[in-house]
């Protein structure tokens, strides 16, 4: 099912997922936070499952799989911050047809945003490592608003920031967070075919459509 108007102002797109596949520092800042607590150390797979509703919940998520109550939060929380920033964007690769995508969105007349639910402190550095941030006129975090996707507050937000409608700004995801949040505010939704859904099959959830690459955006745009 396909509402996409033909004349798009601009688009928001997710980060995690979508643009970054950065599962390998995931992984790696958040088992470097369970050896110094102590903590048995987790799989890839299983971390996948628990990406994209922020740091925050992330951690509470792997502090209750380990056994570790509530407690353990804030020395949890200082721990991952540090070995994250450490290593951001080293274990982490850009999705084929991303930059190529992003152009062609741009080359249309699109403006662009960035808005995921890692923390600022961390997306404006990978986004910069990957060369990415050339694309975008406004990158907001997680903590950037006072709620986080799948709540639609930051895309609400975002259009706000640009002066452009909702209606008139495709939100690009990966996840149920994306869309859900993408639909509360009046925003179209393609999902991309690949990234993280807290391991449910992506195509399940509602959207306007989904794409196996940001690259066969501007095809799938001119089919809409
Ligand atoms: O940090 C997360 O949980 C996911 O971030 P995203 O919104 O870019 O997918
Ligand atoms: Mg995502």
């Amino acid at each position: 099912m396909q509402h996409i108007p033909h004349d798009l102002h601009a688009a928001i797109v997710d980060l995690d997922g979508t643009m970054v596949d950065t599962l390998g520092d995931f992984e790696f800042a958040l088992n470097r936070m369970l050896e110094e607590l102590e903590l048995p150390a987790m799989h890839a797979a299983a971390i996948a499952r628990l990406v994209g509703k922020g740091s925050e919940h992330l951690i509470r998520s792997v502090l209750a799989q380990a056994g570790a109550g509530e407690r353990s939060f804030g020395a949890a929380w200082e721990s991952y911050q540090r070995h994250y920033l450490a290593i951001n964007g080293r274990h982490s690769v850009v999705y084929p047809g991303v930059d190529g995508g992003l152009a062609a969105l741009r080359g249309a007349g699109l403006r662009l945003v960035c808005l995921t639910n890692k923390p600022t402190a961390f997306a404006r550095p990978l986004l910069e490592a990957k060369g990415l941030s050339h694309h975008f006129e406004l990158v907001f975090g997680g903590d950037a608003f006072e709620r986080k996707k799948p709540d639609p507050l930051p895309l609400v937000k975002a259009c706000e920031a640009l002066g452009v409608a909702p209606s008139r700004t495709l939100a690009i995801g990966d996840s149920s967070n994306d869309a859900q949040a993408a639909r509360a505010a009046g925003c179209p939704v393609v999902l991309v075919t690949y990234g993280y859904n807290h391991g449910e099959p992506v195509r399940d959830v509602p959207a306007d459509g989904f794409v196996d690459s940001l690259a066969d955006l501007p095809r799938w745009l001119a089919g809409a």
